[in-house]
Order: structure tokens, then C-alpha cells, then sequence
């Protein structure tokens, strides 16, 4: 096929064949960035500066000029100045008459102003098209060519033409254009870089106020008991002891969180007969943090294990042994071997074992380049039939580590059970009333409702035929 004369022209070419030219309103960190990437890929730069024979640093090949002469260069022009400066664009609104505008600025913080920085810009030029584009690329990125997590850029403005103009250019530098709207998506673009990990939020304060509230709960038990009644100094639990029952504890509870907003999901489809009512928001939000919740609790595991690891080698446990065995050879008596205590503590490690296996192979499918890989089937049945299992595992973990002196009086200090039986009711809850919905006359109808099924539907319509008659 024979090439048409646009087919051959490079992209930063125009239309008579010069080499397209772009201007750039600052000489700062960004504008400096950009340019080097600009000239690279072939397009011709002219700076507009306040000062342009100060200018230093600029790259090869890039022209520094007054700002009003640089903006009679080209009719795009990038404002790379921040938005507390942009007073000065009122004195050029003729020269920038009909001209693209692009704003790449960020703000300190969220919502600083009532508008966003390139409404502003386009109340300032109110004959500029405004085009909000680059602000989530850094300049670091920019120029060291690190550009992996985030090639994308966010455009939006009121001229299509415009807006397509930009676009070229981000495809230009290799990176991909996402189309947002119209300039009043700018706000929310403006937002994006500073939000700080929103997802990871409530997990991560959730698991500090657990992680707080069980530590406390440890100290009192554990520490201040003894010293009360005893007066012994037990504070050396504060090391290993108390963060090896805070972590497994912090882990269990999350992981049941993980599944409990399902389970709630599935009583208010079951209550309301329907799946076409939205979730009120709180149950929304805790969906959708599931993931990052799982995560977190895969951590506190990892600790737990690790934790668990270092018991043989501690002073405590070595003195503990030590003094056991010397009392009995002093008493000449010896502890018979139990089966049922070997049974027990071999079955709850296993049950620890298994359970954190399957807790790192949810994590590992969680990572993209593993998710990407199985389909949707795949990810449900490791996400949600194998999650449950972890589940089952780790509780059945704690219940057999508990064991026998799980309920008896004597566990009780100042009428508090051991921390592990209160990390046992969420999970232990859950798991039941996941066992309720699993029946079959209750599943069947879950299934149904989920499948569109509407149980008020029918008396709807019962009640419409009533009325006709
Ligand atoms: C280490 C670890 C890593 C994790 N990684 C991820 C991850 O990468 N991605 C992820 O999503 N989760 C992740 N999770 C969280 C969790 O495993 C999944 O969310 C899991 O799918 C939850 O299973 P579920 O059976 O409770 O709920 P779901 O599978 O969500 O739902 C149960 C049922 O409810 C129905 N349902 C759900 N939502 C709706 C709705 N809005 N409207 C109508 N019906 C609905 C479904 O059809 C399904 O039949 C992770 C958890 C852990 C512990
Ligand atoms: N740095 C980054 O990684 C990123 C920055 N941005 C945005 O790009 C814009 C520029 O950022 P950055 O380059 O880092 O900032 P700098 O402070 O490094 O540069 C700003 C430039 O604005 C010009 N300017 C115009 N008027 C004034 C004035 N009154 N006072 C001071 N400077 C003025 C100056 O250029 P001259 O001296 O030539 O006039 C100055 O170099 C900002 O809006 C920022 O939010 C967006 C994404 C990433
Ligand atoms: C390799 C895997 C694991 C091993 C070897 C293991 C081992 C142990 C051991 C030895 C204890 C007793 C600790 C003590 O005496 O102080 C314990 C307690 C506990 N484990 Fe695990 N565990 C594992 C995984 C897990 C996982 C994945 C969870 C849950 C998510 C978990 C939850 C708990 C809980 C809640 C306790 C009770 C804490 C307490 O109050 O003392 N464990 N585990
Ligand atoms: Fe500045």
C-alpha cells in the first residue's frame, strides 16, 4: 500500500513541514524536565522566563525568551509556573488569545482552592482553550526516564481540538493519554497525586487500634497482674511473649474482616429479596478494602511465624526447661507421656501450618502478574472457597491451641479471659453464619436473588393484575 503524505511525517512535524515548536512558561524543575523529553522526541522548545539571560541549566537547543515573545512562538504553550504565580498571564492575555493553555500544576493539599487550578487559569485567559494535562508525571520521572508505575496522563478540558492536540504530544513522549472530560474533571485530577495510599487507610488505622487495644488488654493480664498480686516483674513479656499473641490475634481478627462483609452482603440481599438495591457506603467502602485488608493480615502472620520461630532460643524458655528438669531429677519424679497433649500440640501447629500456606498463596495471587494470569473462575475459587479455608484453619489453629483450659475459671485474671478467646468471636461467628447461608434452601435462594431474581417483583405484579382487574 502506497503511503499518503501524512503517513510519512513524523508525529512533532506540522502540517508545512517544519518541525513543530512548543512553548514552555518557566525554567523550573518541570519545565526543564519536560524539555529535555520534548527534544528528545523532536519537537522544538522556546522557554518563557522572567529573567531569560539568568536562565542556566536549560538543555541544548531550547531558545529562552521574554514570556510575552516566547508565547508568539507557538500556540501551544505549556504553563510549567505554579499556581500562586499565574498573576502574571493577566498582562499577556492578548498575545495568548486562541491559544492552548496547558496547566500542569499540583497543590499542597486537597481541595486548597474552591477551584481547580485550571478553572482558575481559564477565568485568568478567559480566550485560551485550557487543556489540564502532566500533573501526575514528576519531574524526577521525566528526566531519569523512570516512567514504569506511571505512564499515564490524565487530560481534560472544554476544546476537543485542543485536548486532542495535548494528547498527541503525551503519545508523542511514550506516554498514554487518558481522556477525563471536560475541565471539570480538573479538580479530581488535581486531587489524584495527593492522595496518600486511600485503600490502605482504614486497614492500616483498623489494625492499629487492634493491634492497641490488644496490646493493653496483654499488658494488663501478663504484666501489671503479677506485679499486683505477686510482685513479680514480668515486664521481659513486653518483648516477644505479648507482640507473639498481639500479632496472631491482629491477623485472625483481620482475616475474618476480610470475609464479614460478604456474609452481611448476603443477609441484605436475603432481606431485601433483592440484588438491585445499592449497599449502604460504610459496606461499599469495607468491600473494597478487602484486598488491603487481607494483606495487612498476612503480615501480622509473617510476624507470628517469625515470632514462633525464635521461641526455642530464648532465655525464659531455656531457663524454664532447664529448672523443670532439675526438679525432677531433685523430686525423682518423672511427667508421663501424654498422647493427647502430643496430639493437641502437634495438631495445632499443623493446623498453623496449613493455614498460613494457604494465607501466602492468597497473597501471591493478589499480585498482579499473577492475577492477570488466571481467569476469573480461577481467582474467585483461590480468592474466596481457599480464603475460607485459611479461615477455618487458623481458627481451628487457635481453638486446639487453646484446648482444654479454654473456658476453665482458672485462666481468668480480674475476670478477663485469655485474649485469644476474644479473638475467637469474630471468626468463630463468621464462620457460623457462613455455614447458615450454605445450606441449601438458603443458598438456593441467595443464588437466584443474585442471578436477578426479585422476590417483591411477583407481588408487584400480582398487586398491578389485581388493580386491572
Ligand atoms: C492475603 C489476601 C490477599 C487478598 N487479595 C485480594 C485481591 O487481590 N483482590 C481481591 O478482590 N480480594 C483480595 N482479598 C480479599 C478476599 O479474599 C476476596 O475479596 C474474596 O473474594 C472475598 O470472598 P467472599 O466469598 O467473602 O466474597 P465475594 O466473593 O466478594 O462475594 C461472595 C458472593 O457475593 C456476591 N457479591 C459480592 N459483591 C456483590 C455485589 N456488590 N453485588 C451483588 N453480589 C455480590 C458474589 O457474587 C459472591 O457470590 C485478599 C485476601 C487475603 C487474605
Ligand atoms: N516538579 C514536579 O515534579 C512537578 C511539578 N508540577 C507542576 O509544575 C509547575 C512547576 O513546578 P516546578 O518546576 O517544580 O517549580 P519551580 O519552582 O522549580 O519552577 C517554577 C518556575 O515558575 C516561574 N515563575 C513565574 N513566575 C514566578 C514567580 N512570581 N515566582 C517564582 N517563579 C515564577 C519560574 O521560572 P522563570 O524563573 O524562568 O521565570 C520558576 O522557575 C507547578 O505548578 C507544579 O505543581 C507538576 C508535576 C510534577
Ligand atoms: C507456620 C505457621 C504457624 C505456626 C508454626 C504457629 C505456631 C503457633 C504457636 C507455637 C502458638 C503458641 C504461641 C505461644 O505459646 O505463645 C500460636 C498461637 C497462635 N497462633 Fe499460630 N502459628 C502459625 C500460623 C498462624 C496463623 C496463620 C494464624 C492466624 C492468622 C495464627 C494464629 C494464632 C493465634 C491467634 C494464636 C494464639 C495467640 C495467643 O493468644 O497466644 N497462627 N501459633
Ligand atoms: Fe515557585
Amino acid at each position: 500500500m502506497e503511503k499518503t503524505s501524512t503517513d510519512v511525517l513524523p508525529f512533532t512535524m506540522n502540517s508545512s513541514g517544519k518541525q513543530e515548536t512548543v512553548c514552555i512558561f518557566g525554567t523550573g524543575d518541570f519545565g526543564r524536565s519536560l524539555s529535555f523529553k520534548m527534544l528528545q522526541c523532536g519537537y522544538s522548545i522556546v522557554f518563557g522566563s522572567r529573567n531569560p539571560r539568568m536562565s542556566t541549566l536549560l538543555p541544548n537547543g531550547a531558545e529562552v525568551l521574554s514570556y510575552s515573545e516566547a508565547a508568539q512562538k507557538s500556540d501551544i504553550i505549556i504553563v510549567a509556573t505554579h499556581r500562586e504565580h499565574y498573576d502574571f498571564l493577566t498582562e499577556l492575555t492578548e498575545v495568548l488569545n486562541g491559544k492552548i493553555l496547558v496547566d500542569v500544576s499540583n497543590n499542597l493539599k486537597i481541595n486548597q482552592y474552591s477551584e481547580s487550578n485550571a478553572e482558575y487559569l481559564a477565568q485568568l485567559v478567559p480566550g485560551a482553550h485550557v487543556v489540564k494535562a502532566f500533573n501526575t508525571i514528576s519531574a524526577w520521572a521525566l528526566q531519569s526516564g523512570a516512567l514504569d508505575a506511571s505512564r499515564q496522563v490524565f487530560v481534560c478540558g472544554n476544546d476537543n481540538k485542543a485536548k486532542q492536540r495535548v494528547m498527541d504530544i503525551v503519545r508523542t513522549l511514550g506516554l498514554t493519554p487518558l481522556d477525563q472530560g471536560s475541565l471539570i474533571a480538573a479538580n479530581e485530577i488535581e486531587n489524584y497525586p495527593l492522595q496518600l495510599f486511600p485503600m490502605w487507610r482504614f486497614p492500616l488505622y483498623l489494625s492499629a487500634g487492634l493491634c492497641a487495644f490488644f496490646f493493653l488488654y496483654c499488658v494488663i493480664r501478663e504484666v501489671i497482674y503479677p506485679y499486683v498480686y505477686g510482685k513479680q516483674d514480668e515486664t521481659f513479656r513486653l518483648a516477644i511473649s505479648i507482640p507473639n499473641r498481639v500479632f496472631p490475634i491482629a491477623a485472625l481478627t483481620l482475616l475474618a474482616l476480610v470475609y464479614l462483609p460478604g456474609i452481611i452482603a448476603a443477609i441484605l440481599q436475603l432481606y431485601r429479596g433483592t440484588k438491585y438495591r445499592r449497599f449502604p457506603d460504610w459496606l461499599d467502602q469495607w468491600m473494597l478494602c478487602r484486598k488491603q485488608l487481607g494483606l495487612v493480615a498476612l503480615g501480622f502472620a509473617f510476624l507470628h511465624v517469625l515470632y514462633t520461630l525464635v521461641i526455642p532460643i530464648r532465655y525464659y524458655v531455656r531457663w524454664r526447661l532447664r529448672n523443670k528438669t532439675i526438679t525432677q531429677v531433685i523430686t525423682n519424679k518423672d511427667d508421663q507421656f501424654s498422647t493427647s497433649s502430643a496430639w493437641l500440640s502437634d495438631s495445632y501447629v499443623a493446623l498453623g501450618i496449613l493455614g498460613f500456606f494457604l494465607f501466602v498463596l492468597l497473597g501471591i495471587t493478589s499480585l498482579p502478574s499473577v492475577s492477570n494470569m488466571v481467569n476469573w473462575r480461577e481467582f474467585r475459587f483461590v480468592q474466596s472457597k481457599l480464603g475460607y479455608l485459611t479461615l477455618i484453619l487458623c481458627t481451628a489453629h487457635t481453638l486446639v491451641y487453646g484446648g482444654k483450659k479454654f473456658l476453665s475459671p482458672t485462666i481468668l485474671r480480674w475476670c478477663l479471659p485469655s485474649a485469644y478467646v476474644l479473638a475467637l468471636i469474630i471468626p468463630c461467628t463468621v464462620l457460623v453464619i457462613k455455614f447458615i447461608l450454605i445450606m441449601p434452601c438458603i443458598d438456593k435462594t441467595l443464588t437466584r436473588i443474585r442471578q436477578g431474581w426479585e422476590r417483591n417483583s411477583k407481588t408487584s405484579s400480582a398487586l398491578n393484575g389485581k388493580a386491572d382487574i
